[in-house]
């Protein structure tokens, strides 16, 4: 008995040291394996990435650039509101030093990307949109075109920059034009959580039948952004073309509303972008249940979004106007809408 108490004695002592052991090795592997795989501030140094990434190690990078000292005393003076009630600035040609912001964002190794959408006629505006970003759009920068279609053979090859890239996917063109436009929400948010959540930092999202003729920078880039309309710029919010059905989940009352966004044009963070397209897909599905359309179909979700979820840099009808409208608004017009004629492209 005793000899067997022994024996059953010393094996736990075997699988205790044992157990000690591994635990001891795994928590050292973890130590300088798993955690420096996923650790946002070594990403660099381990050449690995993380899906959640913060900073890079801001000592491997050494810039000097010089610019006039911000002036405490004498504040800028503008034409425009540049800053919102809840802290977002509103981005227009002089409010900002495009050298300090690259610097910034190049020493981040920022990645970009950009979804267009071109699904039946609107295949015939690629061509010109990717031209003009490639000479205007995110100079510099690494950057990623995603364009959306239904027929691949139909969009041309347009010669890339370095650290430039163009992926071009296959989706169902729907019959309505309402869907093509709405249906952008769920397959931007499908595509992020499959691919861009781990292939880019920022997502920019825009309309296909718009060109670049002026230059759009880092200096767009936020945890969330969108575009004012530059028709209803200055306009007070019951002329806001907001969905004023109750019934709508986009729904929003006449005395609410900061601002009428454009639809053509949004982005931010990628996980932002998901987050947004995802309410918006969310509630588009709702009111199809119920039988409802809002409005301006995706725009008109797209501001009861913003209504809520504020967007944490707003960008000066510059980054997305039309001939028509006031002209003064504008030092640069940046993104332009191409003329169309809607009978003939939506048929
Ligand atoms: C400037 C502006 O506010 N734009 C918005 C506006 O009108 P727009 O008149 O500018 O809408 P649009 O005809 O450009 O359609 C929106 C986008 O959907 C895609 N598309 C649409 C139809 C089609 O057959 N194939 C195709 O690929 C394409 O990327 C297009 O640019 O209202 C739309 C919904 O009513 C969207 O909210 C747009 O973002
Ligand atoms: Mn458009």
């Amino acid at each position: 008995m005793l000899s067997r108490k022994g024996s059953i004695t010393g094996r736990k002592w075997i699988v205790i040291f044992v157990s000690g052991f591994i635990l001891f090795f795994s928590l050292t592997w973890f130590w300088s394996h798993g955690s420096t795989a996923c650790n946002p501030f070594t990403e660099h140094a381990s050449g690995t990435r993380c899906s959640k990434k913060i900073v890079s190690d801001v000592s491997s990078y050494s810039y000097r650039i010089v610019y006039d000292q911000p002036n405490l005393l004498s504040p800028p003076k503008t034409s425009f509101t540049t800053l919102t009630p809840w802290l977002a600035p509103i981005i227009f040609e002089g409010t900002y030093n495009l050298n300090i912001l690259n610097a910034l964002f190049h020493q981040r190794g920022v990645r970009i990307g950009l979804t267009v959408f071109a699904v039946r006629k609107y295949n015939i505006f690629v061509k010109t949109l990717i031209e003009t970003a490639e000479q205007f759009f995110m100079a510099g920068h690494k950057v990623s075109y995603y364009v959306f279609t239904d027929d691949i053979d139909a969009i041309p090859k347009v010669p890339l920059k370095e650290g430039r890239s163009l992926l071009i996917i296959k989706i169902p063109g729907y019959k309505r034009w309402q869907d093509i436009t709405m249906r952008r929400m769920q397959l931007i948010r499908d595509y992020i959580s499959q691919r861009l959540i781990n292939e880019v930092d920022y997502l920019a999202c825009l309309d296909a039948d718009m060109k670049f003729t002026d230059d759009v920078g880092v200096e767009i880039l936020s945890d969330l952004f969108g575009v004012i309309h530059h028709g209803y710029f200055g306009k007070p919010r019951e002329e806001f073309t907001y969905e004023r059905r109750n019934n709508s989940e986009a729904y929003i009352p006449v005395d609410e509303g900061d601002f009428y966004y454009t639809g053509c044009f949004f982005g931010g963070s990628v996980v932002e972008v998901y987050r947004l397209t995802n309410f918006c897909h969310n509630v588009m599905l709702a009111d199809k249940a119920r039988n409802i359309e809002a409005l301006w179909h995706d725009e008109s979700y797209l501001n009861k979004y913003f209504l809520h979820h504020k967007p944490t840099k707003l960008l000066s009808p510059e980054y997305a106007w039309n001939d028509y409208g006031p002209g003064h608004l504008a030092k640069k017009r940046r993104i332009v809408h191409v003329p169309k004629d809607y009978n003939v492209i939506r048929d």
